[in-house]
């Protein structure tokens, strides 16, 4: 291929309708084209590129279960296993209206530079479907989890591909499904992560992804001189990579001031603290309910169908869902002096807005790298199961900062810009390429 833009050209043709996937190959091909082309003759001799954005498979079935009316229901879901050159394929399942096999195609292929990312053996997958867990009854998500689990044990294994969650996939989610592949399969296999504590569940898990993407800020920010504590930090989302970033912001001494949902944000300028976070999160996961009771309870300003990105603050974390942060937020960001915007949430900025920020050279961590300590948890999930063993939350909890502190490293060795200053997009899309670009060329034309 003469260019990236041909090679774009070419992925766009053959697949038109799939633009989150076209949106998430060209970050990765605008950065490594560059380095390939120095560096990287023998991939591409390989057609590396070309394959990596071929799924190895892709499963898509019928979902039927009734609801609580008697009414059959019937929903599409997916499996795509992306690349499984370095491990079984790992990746989340969402359950969203908004699921469409482009969102999920996007999702996967991040999957398999952060999964490379993390150290460990996992290749790259992720799953899902279309069905909106909103206003359900606990029973009819039961119901639910149970038929799509009944198509999809067929497809995955403990050693063949570990799904776990992502947006509207929690515990209780995760539970139902578990207990449909024991009863088919007979079999008490670590084939879920998330899992609870007391049913083969690593500790620390849940809040995995949250603390390693502010582990990461950590690091990021040291890169300055700069420390987390006293900075003033938004958060977009209020789920459960929302929830632990801002515990763990709390817990190091910076002040929280926002948190969002699908329906607006909610601005608190003396700070969420441990307990009005603790009634987010019982409000989130056990009520189900909407944010804006947050600011009817604590007296504070709640803004309809809006995003917090124009709230003056040191530190940004989007942690809601994709392309949830625009050029113009981008924008309103480095007017109000932010330093820092680090990815909780899967692509939640648009490709103008991280070029925005990328131009301004203020520290920008890529969900490949920031958010990668929610898959890197669930992979030592998988190494506790394989040892029938349960490790201390110290334990996990430590594991997770080495392999946060890993991926910074990693980012830095491979974006280093001649200035001095890192190009983390660029250092995680070619550090997570190599490991798995190398062990597709020892295996052959596959
Ligand atoms: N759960 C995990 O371990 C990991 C999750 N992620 C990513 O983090 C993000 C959040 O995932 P979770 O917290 O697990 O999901 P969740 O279901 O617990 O929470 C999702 C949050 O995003 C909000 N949201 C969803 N769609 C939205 C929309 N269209 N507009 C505004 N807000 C919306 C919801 O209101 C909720 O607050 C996703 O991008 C996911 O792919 C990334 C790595 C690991
Ligand atoms: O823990 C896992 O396997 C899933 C994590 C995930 O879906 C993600 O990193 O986006």
């Amino acid at each position: 291929m003469t260019s990236a833009e041909a090679f774009m050209d070419r992925v766009r043709s053959r697949d038109p309708n799939e633009p989150e996937f076209h949106q998430a190959v060209a970050e990765v091909v605008e950065s490594l084209w560059p380095w390939l082309h120095r560096e990287g003759q023998r991939y591409l001799d390989a057609q590396i590129l070309e394959r990596l954005v071929e799924p190895e498979r892709v499963v898509s079935f019928r979902i039927a279960w009734v609801d609580d009316a008697g009414k059959i229901q019937v929903n599409r879901g997916y499996r795509i296993q992306m690349n499984g050159a370095i491990g079984p394929y790992k990746g989340g399942l969402r359950f969203h209206p908004t699921v469409t096999l482009s969102v999920l195609k996007f999702l996967a292929f991040e999957q398999v530079f952060k999964n490379s990312l993390t150290t460990l053996a996992m290749g790259g997958g992720k799953g899902g479907a279309d069905f909106d867990p909103k206003r359900k009854s606990d029973a009819e998500v039961m119901r639910f989890c149970q038929s799509f689990m009944t198509e999809l044990q067929r497809h995955i294994g403990p050693d063949t591909d570990v799904p776990a969650g992502d947006i509207g996939v929690g515990g209780r989610e995760i539970g139902y499904m578990f207990g449909q592949y024991r009863r088919l399969r007979h079999r008490f296999d670590g084939v879920l992560t998330g899992k609870g504590p007391e049913w083969g569940g690593s500790l620390i898990r849940p809040e995995a992804t949250g603390y390693g993407a502010i582990y990461f800020a950590q690091e990021m920010l040291a890169t300055q001189g700069q420390r987390i504590q006293d900075k003033t930090v938004i958060i977009s989302g209020s789920g459960n990579v929302a929830q632990f970033a801002a515990e763990k912001c709390i817990a190091l001494g910076a002040k929280v001031v926002t948190m969002s949902d699908s329906s607006g944000f909610i601005h608190d300028p003396a700070g969420i603290d441990s307990e009005k976070l603790a009634w987010i999160m019982e409000l989130k996961n056990v009520r189900r309910e909407r944010l804006k009771e947050y600011a009817e309870h604590f007296g504070v300003e709640y803004y309809p169908g809006q995003r917090p990105w124009a709230i003056p603050c040191h530190v940004a974390v989007p942690c809601a869902t994709q392309n949830e942060l625009d050029s113009d937020d981008a924008k309103q960001l480095l007017d109000n002096h932010c330093m820092c915007v680090v990815e909780g949430a899967n692509m939640p900025l648009t490709t103008k807005a991280v070029a925005q920020l990328q131009s301004h050279k203020i520290l920008f961590g890529p969900g490949k790298a920031a958010n990668a300590g929610g898959v890197a948890t669930s992979g030592l999930e998988m190494a506790q199961n394989s040892q029938r063993m349960y490790w201390s939350r110290e334990r996990v909890d430590g594991e997770l900062h080495t392999i946060m502190r890993k991926i910074h490293a990693a980012c830095c060795e491979h974006g280093q810009r001649p200035d001095g200053s890192i190009d983390y997009v660029a250092g995680a899309n070619i550090a997570g390429f190599i490991k798995v670009a190398n062990a597709m060329l020892a295996q052959g034309c596959l």
